[in-house]
């Protein structure tokens, strides 16, 4: 089983290690197996002749290291090793006299340091416990300073391991990696300008000891291709119509902001959803059935300025009368009386853009409470802070987990390193993205993804299951199995940041604009 999915804190990782060792691993064995795998994965990397400097702290990591130093010696590199640490652990200073006995240069003063091609991070792993100063400090800034590429065991030392906050100073690293399960510091948003190309080293943990450390849904896990396609609605079924494929709302759009209610509609054409209606104001009505002829586009009264003033559904029609209703794009703050009527509504509902900054201003938490079905947010940080003015945004992952438990929503948090919780604190992070995404519109496509994936998806022959069952979020569906509403969240989150990478390798990050990114959705899945 593919182990990208799960995150670890230091004392879980520390957990499962004893566990192994408790099995009868021996730990020696461990750290010759793992610094084997990751002296496989540097000679990838590093051609035979050039320089390594070897950086070996005093714990396992440098241990790691040395054993690399080691590697890379016989394998015909010029290797030199800088180990300014007085007190080594056990195995950690039986690897670094066997370097010196092999005649491997070693040092304690960076002044002595030769010039090197790579360097290798072995400083401090999730053993790094408080600030890094004096000596350390000081060598760290040095080779930060220098122009050699630095390649991380496990973590770029000083870096948090849970928090990815810089403790003291931290080594930018190009490539960093990660051994045997993702460290939740690596996903955190802060650490990005750190950790370079980050990869992870399978040392086969088995499965069981993860388990019984992480329990059997564990709360925190990365959102991979494998993961998110699980939840894809595809094969569709061969004798399904259109209405067994979802029917979504789209509440978006003013006459000052037209696109956004096209943006929106055309994530959610993307989806594959079966049904689509889009709730404009009249005066635009006519551009969105330009755009998007499969559509039904309700023309609604509007205020004086071109905003929806009140929802004017066709006949016989409903807000409960859809799988799931997404609004907010384009919206303007104008008349913010319509999110009252909204929030109403006894189906999924995500609420995006102004819809999030009106709920901001009636009161999130207390209007909220009076939902019935599942709520959706998806704030950028500003608007985040404007929901959650409390909440420090700092720690993206607890930051959505209190979020979410207070506001007894699913919150979805865009950013680098995009986090969603459900209520229970059960949090996706989407590992992957491009700065190409950081434009105007780019969220309305989610928005619209999100609302027809999750329209689709919840839709079942004599459906509503999903309505009782909602504060645990779970949904049956088409697919014959349980997904929850989150697990459909994490995936469009996966879908859109794709196609935004899809589109930046085909155009450049500069070609990215929200009308193209639509367009790369649909390539994602058949890459
Ligand atoms: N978890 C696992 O299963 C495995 C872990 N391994 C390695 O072991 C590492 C963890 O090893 P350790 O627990 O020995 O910890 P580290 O090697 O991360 O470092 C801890 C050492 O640094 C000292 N220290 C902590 N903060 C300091 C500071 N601010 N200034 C100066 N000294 C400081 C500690 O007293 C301790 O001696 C992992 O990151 C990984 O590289 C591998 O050897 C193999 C398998
Ligand atoms: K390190």
């Amino acid at each position: 089983m593919n182990k990208d999915q799960f995150v670890v804190t230091a004392s879980q990782m520390r957990d499962i290690e004893t566990r192994i060792f408790t099995a009868g691993m021996p730990v020696a064995a461990l750290m010759e197996k793992v610094a084997g795998l990751i002296s496989q994965r540097l000679q990838a990397i590093i051609s035979p002749g050039e320089c390594v400097g070897i950086l070996a702290g005093s714990g396992h990591n440098g241990g790691d290291a040395l054993v690399v130093a080691r590697e890379l010696h016989f394998r015909g590199y010029q290797v030199w090793i800088y180990q300014p640490f007085s007190k080594l652990k056990e195995l950690t200073a039986q690897h670094f006299q066997y370097a010196r006995n092999l005649a491997i240069p070693c040092y304690q003063e960076i002044t002595e340091l030769p010039n090197c091609d790579f360097l290798i991070d072995g400083l401090f792993g999730f053993g790094l416990e408080r600030e890094i100063t004096d000596t350390i400090a000081t060598a760290i800034n040095y080779f930060n300073a220098g122009n050699q590429p630095i390649i991380s065991i496990d973590i770029p030392s000083g870096l948090h391991t849970d928090t990815g906050e810089v403790l003291g100073t931290a080594i930018q690293a190009q490539y960093t990696f990660c051994l045997g399960l993702w460290k939740q510091g690596l996903l955190q948003e802060q650490a990005i300008p750190y950790i370079g190309q980050a990869q992870l080293i399978d040392f086969d943990i088995p499965l069981a000891d993860i388990y019984t450390v992480l329990g059997d849904s564990p709360q925190i896990k990365r959102i991979t291709s494998t993961t998110a396609l699980s939840t894809l609605p595809l094969p569709l079924p061969l004798t399904t119509h259109k209405y067994k494929q979802g029917h979504l709302l789209l509440i978006c759009g003013s006459r000052r902001y037209a696109g956004g209610a096209i943006l929106t509609a055309l994530g959610a054409r993307a989806s594959g959803v079966g049904m689509l209606s889009i709730a404009v104001p009249a005066t635009i009505k006519p551009l969105l059935v330009s755009h998007l002829p499969e559509a039904l586009i309700i023309g609604c009264p509007e205020t004086e300025t071109g905003a929806i003033s009140h929802l004017q559904l066709p006949e016989n029609t409903d807000l409960n009368s859809f799988t799931a209703i997404a609004c907010g794009p384009g919206l303007t703050q104008d008349h913010p009386a319509l999110i009252p009527e909204i929030i109403q509504c006894e189906c999924p509902l995500v609420l995006d853009a102004d819809a999030l900054n009106i709920l901001a201003q009636i009161g999130t938490i207390s209007t909220l409470q009076q939902r019935t079905a599942a709520t959706i947010l998806t704030p950028h940080t500003g608007e985040f802070h404007r929901l959650f003015p409390h909440i420090s945004p700092l720690n993206r992952i607890k930051a959505v987990q209190t979020a979410a438990q207070e506001s007894v929503a699913i919150i979805l948090l865009k950013g680098a390193r995009t986090a969603i919780s459900n209520p229970q604190g059960h949090v996706w992070i989407n590992p992957e993205s491009t700065p190409a995404l950081a434009r105007g519109g780019s969220g309305d496509v989610l928005t619209g993804l999100l609302g027809g994936l999750l329209a689709q998806i919840l839709t079942k022959a004599g459906g509503g299951f999903w309505k009782d069952q909602v504060l645990d979020q779970i949904v049956s569906v088409t697919m014959n199995k349980v997904i929850s509403i989150e697990d459909i969240v994490a995936t469009a989150t996966w879908w859109h940041s794709q196609a935004g990478i899809l589109a930046a390798q085909a155009r450049t990050e500069l070609g990215v604009d929200a009308f193209t990114l639509t367009q790369y959705l649909i390539p994602v899945l058949k890459r």
